[in-house]
């Protein structure tokens, strides 16, 4: 089996043209940044004095890196006062192999990709009176409003079944499979996919599941129910779930969902949710997008959203769910990389039941973006990354796709894959329970 051996396949990069790395790279991320800029100098024309000024400099920086991208000039070092800085340059500083530089279109995918959305961050950084400002928050905040109907009728339907006075596992699995596949689905409605255009749930999620679920590539749910259900529920020490969080709007509300049945099937202690430090592939979701997502439903006319966003936010007050902000998340490191970057992050992870990770770049990250085989088992392209049991929920919206079986890989029409494997049409969803404690023993 391909990885078993040790060998390792390459990274993705926009070096291979066959390769999505390269129309990301070469189209677009430009795109995204192209919006950005016309953003920008909207809101500069609403703005006066020093803070137009301030903006005039940003949409110059913006304007400059979209130029060096695009003709491929040398990766820049970072010139800002955000935490990670150093670890950026540091980073790019052991990239540079013998006098070659790296540049978007020869370094890996992985890189490059987050490069491009922690230089963003540097030109508001480096402003005086736009350091904190979210230059995605509006396109996150309309994720919202135009996904509202589906959350209200997963609202209504999440609070029907808590309200169950039911212990009958077969009925209770049904019910999971609903909010575990919701949660999966959530992840098409993403903004970087999109290159910022609207990329919504409009329709009910419940009833589009069995529509759906011919597009589920490969399906571990009955794995996750067995081990929730014998394990994590029977079990006497403190319950603890991990939320790996990937795009606010719809996707950020399915996974509160999920996290809300986990608690009535399992009896959790505590679940924590991990979001980004700063803006993040447009829709990734920020703890100010956890509490405003929050705010909307309390604040909301709809009877069930209010209903529910208050028992969330009594939820968060009391601490049985903590956001929490890791800087490794907006890191340019892939997951087999963490042992050895942030300890202290891989031994907390430990202390977790169960590490639930959404989306797309979240799964690269898990299988080190390289290109692995269809048939590499989900095991093996995690490597040593497993400190603790892992579910991955992903659309897929690149071509990185591993972990299915033969029947399942010639059920994938793979000779029309530029059609469906780029656009989160299809999903995977995978469990490893393959664990890898820091403290290898000697
Ligand atoms: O929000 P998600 O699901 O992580 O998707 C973002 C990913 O999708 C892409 O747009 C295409 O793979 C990449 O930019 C990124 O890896
Ligand atoms: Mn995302």
């Amino acid at each position: 089996m391909e990885g078993a051996s040790g060998c390792v396949p390459r990274k993705l990069s926009a070096k291979f043209k066959e390769d999505f790395a390269y129309p990301t790279v070469k189209d677009r991320l430009p795109i995204i940044l192209t919006k950005l800029i016309d953003s920008i100098a909207r809101k500069r024309d609403c703005e006066k004095n020093d803070r137009q000024t301030d903006l005039k400099a940003i949409i110059g920086k913006l304007s400059k890196f979209r130029s060096f991208l695009m003709t491929n000039k040398p990766i820049e070092k970072l010139n800002d006062e955000l935490p990670d800085v150093k670890v950026w340059n540091d980073y790019l500083l052991n990239q540079t192999v013998g006098n070659e530089s790296p540049s978007h279109f020869t370094s890996s995918w992985l890189y490059v990709e987050c490069y491009f959305y922690r230089k963003l961050a540097e030109s508001f950084n480096m402003s005086t009176h736009f350091k904190d400002f979210d230059y995605f928050f509006e396109s996150k905040q309309n994720a919202w409003f135009t996904s509202i109907n589906a959350a209200e009728s997963l609202a209504k339907h999440l609070l029907f079944v808590t309200s169950l006075d039911y212990k009958d596992e077969k009925y209770m699995y049904e019910h999971f499979e609903q909010f575990f596949e919701v949660a999966l689905w959530g992840n098409k409605c993403d903004l970087s996919i999109s290159a910022g255009a609207e990329n919504t749930q409009t329709v009910d999620p419940i009833e589009q599941l069995s529509i759906l679920r011919p597009n589920l590539l490969h399906n571990c749910k009955h794995d996750v129910w067995d081990y929730i259900w014998n394990y994590i529920r029977n079990k006497e020490e403190k319950k603890r779930i991990d939320f790996v969080l990937d795009n606010a709007g719809f996707e950020l509300f399915s996974d509160l969902c999920l996290a809300e049945y986990l608690m009535l099937c399992t009896d959790v202690d505590i679940i924590y949710f991990h979001v980004k430090s700063y803006p993040w592939f447009v829709s990734d979701v920020t703890s100010k997008d956890v509490e405003w997502t929050v705010t909307q439903m309390v604040t909301s006319e709809s009877d069930q959203l209010k209903e529910l966003g208050s028992k969330w936010k009594d939820r968060f007050q009391s601490g049985q769910w903590k956001i929490t902000i890791e800087a490794y998340w907006t890191l340019p490191y892939s997951f087999w990389e963490m042992e050895e970057v942030d300890m202290q992050l891989y031994a907390n992870l430990t202390s977790s039941d169960l590490l639930i990770f959404k989306g797309d770049l979240n799964y690269r990250k898990l299988c080190r973006d390289s290109k692995w085989s269809i048939l590499t088992d989900f095991d093996v392209a995690i490597g040593c990354f497993q400190p603790a049991p892992i579910c991955a929920l992903r659309t897929v919206k690149c071509d990185l796709l591993l972990g299915l079986t033969t029947e399942e890989a010639e059920k994938c029409d793979m000779q029309n894959r530029e059609k469906w494997m780029f656009d989160g049409s299809r999903a995977v969803a995978h469990f490893s329970t393959k664990i890898c404690l820091p403290f290898k023993p000697v």
